[in-house]
């Protein structure tokens, strides 16, 4: 993935509220097709980071590049379309809770596409196949659902537009293992069949081992290492040995090579 052309290029970014410095001189690469793992303590700054290059937030300084673009450099049109390449699940999901299902999915596809409603629907329908719910939740409120069905229909509507780039905010938070394992995979399968490139906020390990192309360490107000696993679990620095070679570290390190081995043999 390395060698494709990065689609997101941040440079030098910083982010401050008042005196509270989050990011300094932050430099990040997120190429076409793979998917990017960013993790960081508690408070390192990755919603941040998400909230800047989607357009949330405007940065205290730096540069994004997204597709090629300075998103600075371009007019609030050119912007909303560039943003429109984006799908954002953020972390609570936020879904309407007044509208169903088909009505959250098909709303960005009637307001960012002109869509007639009859069509809008129908393409709803189809992304809440593709991230794995029964026709029958379509008429169901997110108070109806579990938490493993809200994240999928979030995905949905992250689906909607055909982003080429989808930013997932902890999205396995608050699911068991099994549901969690079957999100990862879901996450992997579309990226296959659809080809866009994921940039995930996660703090789960079993995650970043099975899901992740590449690993961003935040840490000290920047990217303290982007790389494969293997190399930045080796990198020697406080927080980066305490997470990847603790007990749950190990625990995840351990139980994906034994997955690869069962793979290997089969
Ligand atoms: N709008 C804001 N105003 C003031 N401070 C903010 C704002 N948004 C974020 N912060 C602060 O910036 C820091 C980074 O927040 P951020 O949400 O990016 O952390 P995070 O790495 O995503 O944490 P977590 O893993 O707990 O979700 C925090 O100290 C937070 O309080």
């Amino acid at each position: 993935m390395k060698n494709s052309a990065p689609v997101i290029e941040v440079r030098g970014l910083d982010n401050r509220f008042g005196s509270h410095v989050v990011h300094q001189n932050l430099d990040l690469d997120l190429f076409k097709g793979e998917i990017l793992g960013v993790v960081g303590g508690s408070g390192s700054g990755k919603s941040v980071l998400l909230r800047s290059i989607v357009g949330l937030l405007r940065p205290s300084g730096g540069q994004i590049r997204v597709f090629g673009q300075d998103l600075d450099e371009l007019t609030s049109q050119e912007r909303s379309q560039v943003e429109q390449r984006f799908g954002v699940l953020f972390q609570r999901g936020a879904l309407f809770t007044s509208l169903d299902l088909l009505q959250n999915i098909s709303l960005p596809l009637i307001e960012h596409c002109g869509l007639a409603r009859s069509d809008a629907e129908e393409i709803a329908r189809m992304k809440l196949a593709l991230a794995g719910l029964p026709p029958d939740s379509a008429l169901k409120y997110p108070s109806e659902l579990s938490g493993g069905m809200v994240k999928r229909a979030a995905l949905a509507r992250a689906l909607a537009l055909d982003p080429e780039v989808l930013f997932l905010d902890e999205p396995t938070a608050g699911l068991d293992p099994i549901g969690a394992a079957a999100f990862d995979r879901l996450i992997v399968t579309l990226r296959d069949a659809l080809g866009f490139t994921v940039f995930l906020i996660t703090h789960d390990l079993d995650t970043l081992y099975t899901t992740c192309d590449r690993i961003a360490v935040l840490s000290q107000k920047k990217v303290l290492v982007a790389d494969r696993i293997d190399k930045v679990a080796a990198t020697e620095d406080p927080w980066i040995q305490d997470y990847f070679q603790g007990p749950r570290g190990r625990a995840a390190s351990y139980a994906f090579q034994a997955l690869e081995h069962s793979r290997l043999q089969e």
